[in-house]
């Protein structure tokens, strides 16, 4: 199989934007970014080693922006709405670089190695880190955890804002056993075996994709963990029982179809967590929640993108 490849020279400034756009709207099969910034900063990060930036191929005036396609999928089309999506972004004050858009097409196979480069451990927190299968780490603290992650081609390797805000809404949230959690939209399993991994006795994981559905399968057994079921459902109308804690990173027009369904699938002091809204969204997030019998006790920000932490409204 060919993969379409969608490069746009552009800013980092609406990287996290294209991003989802491209994951969740035109369903891309993955996306990568390159930055210059990356490359300033490798040296110093590790040993102090000065990079000579003349040296390095292909190396972006500030960020390119990947995205890929199955072969099929029609290229014109999604130039233009990527054009348009970069105007759009553009009207909200954000920089969008030269915004030339080229398109190439690579097998399939060069693609599922040629991006692990640029995907290495993260040292997430005092609990948790999220580490490459083909990477070697050792713990910074004795009891932090590992996830060992090959996302394949669905969305969640760790590295964006939106995985990272719901993981501390996870952390925050796990503070008693047994627990069960669902992770609507569940993409690599990440936030998934992230509950397993901070103690969650039974979780479910949905998605409506069926790479997500493999990926998440093949991540839990990396981690040896055997209480993650999956299901490939949208949002929570066909999935059973309730749960502890309901977590969903989705863009906000697709949180605003699950809040109506929360209520029917959270026990009685259950929480819930979300991550990938756009600032700009918050408010509509914010007047559904109150509507629907739910209050926000904790928001979290991360560039343009929040997370929060959501209980039933007292009685
Ligand atoms: C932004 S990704 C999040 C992946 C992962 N949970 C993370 O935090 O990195 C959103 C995921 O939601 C899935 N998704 C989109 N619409 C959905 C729906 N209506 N029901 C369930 N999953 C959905 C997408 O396929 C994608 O895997």
């Amino acid at each position: 199989m060919k993969l379409l490849i969608i490069k746009i020279d552009t800013s980092h400034e609406v990287e996290d934007a294209l991003g989802i756009y491209a994951m969740d709207n035109l369903n891309a099969l993955g996306i990568e970014s390159r930055q210059r910034n990356d490359f300033e900063q490798a040296g110093w990060l590790h040993d102090s080693t000065v990079v000579e930036m003349d040296d390095i191929k292909d190396l972006p005036k500030d960020t390119y922006f990947y995205a890929y396609f199955d072969e099929e999928a029609d290229k014109d089309d999604l130039v233009k709405k990527f054009a348009e999506k970069l105007q759009e972004l553009q009207g909200y004050g954000l920089k969008i670089g030269d915004a030339k858009i080229t398109t190439s097409y690579i097998k399939d196979q060069d693609w599922n190695t040629a991006w692990q480069k640029y995907y290495h451990v993260i040292d997430f927190s005092r609990h948790l880190a999220i580490v490459p299968e083909w990477e070697d780490y050792q713990p910074a603290f004795k009891d932090q955890k590992l996830i060992k992650l090959d996302p394949g081609l669905a969305f969640g390797t760790g590295n964006h804002k939106t995985t990272q805000l719901a993981m501390m809404g996870l952390e925050r949230d796990i503070t008693k056993k047994p627990i069960s959690v669902v992770d609507v939209g569940t993409g690599s399993g990440i936030l998934a075996i992230a509950a397993a991994k901070l103690g969650a006795t039974d979780i479910l994981a949905t998605d409506i994709s069926d790479e997500s559905m493999t990926a998440t399968k093949q991540n839990a057994a990396l981690n040896q963990i055997k209480n993650i079921r999956v299901q490939k459902t949208s949002l929570l109308a066909d999935v059973k029982g309730k749960f502890d804690i309901i977590v969903a990173n989705i863009l906000a027009e697709i949180l605003l179809d699950l809040i109506p369904q929360m209520d029917a699938h959270l026990n009685e002091g259950g929480k819930v967590i979300f991550s990938g809204i756009d600032y700009k969204q918050l408010p509509k997030i914010q007047k559904s929640l109150a509507e629907n019998g739910f209050k926000i006790d904790l928001t979290m920000r991360q560039g343009r993108w929040i997370g929060l932490a959501i209980t039933r409204k007292d009685k």
